[in-house]
């Protein structure tokens, strides 16, 4: 039985837990702080990247949010950041127990999209 990159993140119960994680850790990380601080409506940011994260690994939960390069458009984020917000990543799966392999793939997508995010 093969089981789907979200059931593999605990559906939208666990994906909800490893995105609070994110978003914990991106306030305490110095290189990335200050753009998590400035943002004004912190839960509406949550629930879209609760969604997501789920719609991108395969959910039924639908994304209501901008696409990355409308969200990210005119922010200038550098390349340094890039990298602090996807360790905060790894970091978030790693504490929710998700294994390697899983790890890994959803670091594979979400680095196909910095062309998206960095300086646009
Ligand atoms: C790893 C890739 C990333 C993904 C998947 C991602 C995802 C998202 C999503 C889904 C939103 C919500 C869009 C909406 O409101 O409709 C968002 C907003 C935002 N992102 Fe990212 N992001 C990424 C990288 C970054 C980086 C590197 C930074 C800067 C350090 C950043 C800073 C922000 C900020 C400040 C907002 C909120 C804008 C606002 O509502 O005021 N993101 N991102």
């Amino acid at each position: 039985m093969t089981t789907t990159l979200y059931e593999r993140l605990g559906k939208a119960a666990g994906i909800a837990r490893i995105v609070d994680d994110i978003i914990d850790a991106h306030l305490r990380n110095p290189i990335v702080k200050p753009r998590f601080e400035q943002i004004e409506d912190l839960e509406h940011a949550r629930r879209m990247a609760r969604e997501f994260f789920c719609a991108g690994a395969g959910g039924p939960e639908p994304y209501t949010g901008k696409d990355m390069l409308a969200a990210h458009k005119g922010m200038n984020i550098s390349e340094q950041e890039y990298l602090a917000v996807m360790d905060d990543i790894v970091g978030a799966l790693e504490k929710n127990g998700i294994d390697d392999g899983t790890r890994s793939e959803v670091i594979a997508i979400l680095y196909s999209l910095k062309g998206n995010i960095i300086r646009v």
